[in-house]
């Protein structure tokens, strides 16, 4: 049988923004304005375009109004105009529903894009040009809250983490990090085009649905400090899970659910993965270390809630139930599990 080669896939260079659907617009510039600190690019009315004090393009999360909490789509930037081509034909010899958005038809501040669903269900755009944005990295006077830098990853429910394993790989991601059984089965992955932890994320659950949107802040006291603005605002309601350092990338952490439910997880102190050579490292499902650094358990919700996503005409997708459930697995800082005997003893 004749095996038909794929055309190359686009160059990603990174997660660059998502595209989350808010029941209230006002509701939702408080949480992410004025508590995380996201800078306002452009609102009216419908939406908001925001960006952290890092970013030199238009935005890194657009929220627009809409009836039901939703992820519209995610969007990875790609390196040359050609590559947006590129994703064209990569996206519509793999089989999926594929759209042209030229400029100025798509969401503002983007130029030419392609949007496709891909082959994991995931509403997925890439786009090269956007429009640039004033320099604000220094301009202390307009932090607040979480002082949020930048978008830095998207972590999606997948019901086959393989498959998005191999999708990923197939795009040209990195891998640094996994959570796997006894067996090397795939709990979950990490993997990146930027020189960091990652740009995408996979939980495992039923999908496809959106688990979080990952934002940098530049050092740990901001994450502390987000945790106590709510706790003062009597809005701890919103925080989910930690603060904490996690295993999986050593990063300091903090799970936000804003008013519509999307979690967003406050993230800082990753590490660098730039060398051609940079090798993966892989925890044990059952190092109850992997997911907090101190062993502190991961609460239900995490594993188990997350937002639906869209198809390219706005309809919810359908999810699939998932093949493996890691919050079943009895570990120590997942569930009642055997405490693991000391290093020494095993
Ligand atoms: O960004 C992340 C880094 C690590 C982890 S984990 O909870 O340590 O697995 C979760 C996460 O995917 O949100
Ligand atoms: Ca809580
Ligand atoms: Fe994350």
């Amino acid at each position: 049988m004749e095996v038909t080669q794929l055309p190359a896939p686009p160059d990603v260079v990174r997660s660059a923004y998502a595209q989350l659907v808010v029941t209230d617009v006002p509701r939702a510039r408080w949480f992410w304005v004025d508590m995380l600190g996201f800078h306002v690019q452009y609102e009216d009315d419908r939406a908001l375009y925001l960006r952290g004090t890092d970013e030199l393009t238009h935005h890194s999360l657009v929220l627009r109004a809409g009836d039901a909490p939703a992820l519209d789509h995610l969007a990875y930037r790609v390196r040359t105009p050609e590559d947006v081509d590129r994703a064209e034909e990569y996206f519509t010899a793999l089989g999926c529903p594929v759209r042209r958005v030229p400029a100025g038809a798509g969401t503002r501040g983007i130029g030419e894009a392609v949007r496709v669903v891909d082959p994991l269900g995931f509403p997925v755009e890439f786009f090269h040009a956007i429009d640039r944005a004033e320099r604000l990295i220094q301009r202390y006077d307009l932090r607040r809250g979480a002082e949020v830098a930048r978008m830095d990853h998207f972590n999606i429910v997948v019901p086959d983490i393989p498959a998005a394993y191999e999708h990923y790989r197939a795009l040209g991601f990195g891998c640094s990090e996994t959570i796997e059984g006894d067996e090397h089965e795939l709990y979950a992955a990490w993997m990146f085009r930027k020189q960091t932890v990652h740009d995408v994320a996979f939980t495992s659950g039923a999908g496809p649905r959106m688990h979080h949107v990952g934002v940098f802040a530049p050092e740990a006291h901001q994450v502390l400090r987000t945790a106590d603005i709510f706790g003062s605002l009597r809005a701890e309601h919103h925080i989910e899970r930690g603060p904490g350092r996690h295993g999986v990338s050593n990063a300091f952490y903090l799970y936000l659910r804003d008013p519509d439910g999307h979690r967003v997880e406050i993230y800082t102190s990753d590490y660098y993965t730039g060398d051609p050579d940079h090798e993966t490292y892989r925890w044990n499902v059952h190092d109850d270390r992997r997911r907090d650094f101190w062993g502190n358990a991961v609460i239900e919700s995490w594993y188990k809630e997350a937002t639906p996503v869209l198809d390219l005409d706005g309809r919810p997708q359908p999810v699939v139930s998932a093949a493996l459930d890691e919050s079943a697995v009895q570990v120590g800082a997942d569930g009642l599990g055997i405490i693991p005997a000391p290093a020494a003893e095993r």
